[in-house]
């Protein structure tokens, strides 16, 4: 189904608004945690909900293989299964497979693949890839199987990586079908070749989705690289429609592409990255086992409306990370999501009020020249 997407203000390119979905409204800039195995990692979904976020994604690749889409489905679905009612969004496996399953062959009928887990095979195609997002996890929002080509690509591999996700983008579609409560999204791909690019766009126009991915990106060609391909890439995706940019990013690389058109994000950074110690706050990322904050008394970022971004000294935090204990872990993924949160809600604020030009100059004064 094509959720509503309500554009409420546009300021030069970025735009910010709501995409109403049955389960709730995702509002847009929006940053969409990663909850892997059924779970955003260290952190409960009440601690989830509690830093604003509308919407999670879950992986495919992941979940079919533990618990396994089946049994998922005889649980009641992904939301009951992990107690977060709100709009999920899962990938549809493909990229994950090609970086972490062991041997994988990526045929025209699908991909095949053995478990990283116990070594299993699994087969991957267009259709099973729909059902298991959108029948057996029951995704609000399905994402198409896509090949992601790795960077750098020469041309030809970067045309054909594209032409067989466009094959399987229509195929994707096809196994959809029409459905009122869920929806599908596109992804585009072509690299960093702008002509592959406009190919790509225009085969999923004529397809139709109700939302567009912009693949491909984040895989090693550096922010310079990526803010390029930005340059061109999310105009030629429908304007009416969400653009997502997945597996972005660092703060500097949401608000560089929210400044060329893109709407929504997901990244594993925050929690990841918190887990070993590294916190961001408006002056810049920091490494909390950085011996410097072994007696610092202040907060990790008291503007930002988290528990753990204001109720804990950083003298706290250096210790719990320098020990490995588990709360450190909990703590700095919980005010890295928060502090995305923060993020996204200050970007949406700034484009309605039209000054999202002046925010953008601020935040790199602020935050990437200490970074
Ligand atoms: C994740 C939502 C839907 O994803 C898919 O179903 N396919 C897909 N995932 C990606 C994930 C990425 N992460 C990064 N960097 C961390 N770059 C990525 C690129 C792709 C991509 O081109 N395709």
């Amino acid at each position: 189904m094509t959720f509503p997407f309500d554009i409420s203000a546009t300021d030069g390119r970025a735009r910010t608004g709501v995409l109403k979905t049955p389960r709730g409204d995702i509002r847009t800039p929006a940053f969409m945690p990663v909850g892997t195995a059924a779970t955003v990692k260290a952190l409960t979904v009440d601690q989830v909900k509690q830093t604003g976020a509308d919407i999670l994604l879950g992986n495919t690749y992941h979940l079919m293989l533990r618990p396994g889409p089946e049994r998922m489905e005889r649980l009641g679905g992904l939301h009951k299964f992990m107690g977060w009612d709100k709009p999920i969004l899962t990938d549809s496996g493909g990229f994950q497979v090609m970086s972490l399953a062991g041997i994988s062959k990526v045929k025209e009928e699908a991909v095949t693949f053995s478990s990283h887990i116990d070594g299993s095979k699994h087969v991957l195609s267009p259709e099973r890839s729909i059902e298991i997002q959108a029948d057996r996890i029951g995704a609000d929002i399905s994402m198409q199987l896509d090949e992601c080509v790795a960077w750098p690509a020469e041309e030809p591999r970067a045309r054909s990586g594209m032409e067989l996700s466009a094959r399987w983008a229509k195929r994707s579609k096809d196994a959809f079908g029409t459905r009122d409560t869920q929806a599908l999204f596109g992804i585009q791909q072509g690299s960093t070749f702008e002509n592959l690019r406009r190919e790509s766009s225009d085969r999923l126009q004529e397809i139709g989705f109700d939302g567009y991915a912009i693949g491909g990106l984040a895989v090693g060609e550096g922010h310079q690289a990526m803010c390029e391909v930005l340059d061109y890439a999310p105009q030629m995706l429908p304007a009416d429609r969400p653009r997502y940019l997945m597996g972005v990013g660092k703060p500097v690389d949401l608000v560089e592409a929210v400044w060329r058109g893109v709407d929504m994000f997901d990244c594993v950074l925050p929690t990841r990255a918190g887990r070993h110690g590294q916190a961001w706050t408006w002056d810049g990322p920091i490494n909390l086992k950085n011996a410097r904050f072994a007696e610092d008394q202040d907060p990790l970022a008291p503007e930002v409306p988290c528990p753990a971004s204001t109720d804990y000294s950083r003298a706290y935090l250096h210790h719990l990370i320098r020990a490995d204990e588990i709360l450190g872990k909990i703590l700095l993924s919980w005010h890295n999501i928060a502090f995305f949160q923060a993020l996204t809600a200050a970007m949406r604020t700034a484009i309605a009020e039209g000054r999202f030009e002046a925010f953008r100059r601020d935040f790199h004064a602020r935050h990437v020249s200490n970074g």
